[in-house]
């Protein structure tokens, strides 16, 4: 059995995209992903005013009829899951995490660009372009991003892509909402706890809080704090890859999702 507590709120770092002292920035990079394998990101060029219509726009696909919801069924990595489908802690006993979500695949890969699903323009008509901007958008910033966690590694700043770490599938985009309905008395987890595989995660959020993370997995009983929503920063963490790559010494950091009775929606 886990036994899990709940303290303070994190003061996770904050790093600031556009700071003219890349080596300065690179070295609190380097802290955040020891220390946390999470923080902040601040002047990433995806403005505020953007990301609301976003939002509001991966609501207005999720407040669909199901019927239409269903017929872009998850295929290929791009689509749509319904509420319980997946379940990102296998060990978990519940029969799934109450959130529903919607793939976007690689929109830098002209062999598989074809496999991703829409909904009907006529439904939405500003849905498709809104999120193919917010794609290109956030890979930008996750771009510039890598180089700077290239010179925190004390690697050449274009390492990632010298390697073709960049080439495909290099990014999926997923749209996320948790209707955060409190359950009965168990600890039931609108995202169950989990690490993320890849090499960074870039995690917007619509300001509702529930996002915890357990700096060490391996102590018990847990230790579950919250990462608190500063206003226009993305949140950024280590995946599993990325901890392997650097022989443990950044952190894929154990995170959840829990319920606050308000409904959330998020992009990774
Ligand atoms: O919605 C969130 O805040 C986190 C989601 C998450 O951790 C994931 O999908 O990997
Ligand atoms: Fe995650």
């Amino acid at each position: 059995m886990t036994v899990t507590t709940t303290t303070t709120t994190l003061n996770l770092p904050i790093i600031d995209l556009s700071s003219p002292d890349p080596i300065s920035t690179a070295n609190s990079i380097r802290q955040a992903c020891v220390e946390y394998g999470f923080f902040y990101l601040v002047n990433h060029g995806v403005d505020e005013d953007f990301m609301k219509q976003a939002f509001e726009e991966s609501a207005k696909f999720f407040s669909l009829p199901i019927q239409h919801k269903i017929k872009l069924n998850r295929k290929e990595y791009r689509g749509y899951t319904p509420l319980y489908a997946e379940k990102l802690d296998p060990s978990s006993l519940s029969k799934g995490d109450p959130k529903e979500s919607f793939y976007i695949g690689p929109l830098t890969d002209t062999t598989s660009v074809h496999l991703n699903q829409w909904p009907s323009e006529e439904l939405l008509p500003n849905w498709r372009p809104t999120m193919e901007s917010l794609f290109w958008k956030i890979l930008s910033a996750g771009k510039e991003l890598l180089s700077l966690i290239a010179l925190s590694l004390n690697l050449d700043e274009n390492y990632f892509e010298k390697i073709s770490a960049l080439n495909k599938p290099e990014a999926f985009l997923r749209l996320l909402r948790y209707p955060g309905e409190l359950g009965s008395s168990e600890e039931i987890c609108g995202a169950s706890p989990h690490s993320d595989y890849g090499m960074i995660t870039l995690l917007m959020t619509n300001g509702v809080p529930g996002l915890q993370i357990c700096k060490e997995k391996l102590k018990q009983p847990q230790v579950w704090e919250d990462v608190s929503h500063v206003e226009g920063a993305i949140i950024v963490n280590i995946g599993d890859m990325m901890e392997r790559w650097t022989n443990c010494v950044y952190q894929s950091t154990l995170h959840r999702v829990m319920p606050t009775g308000k409904e959330r929606y998020s992009t990774v």
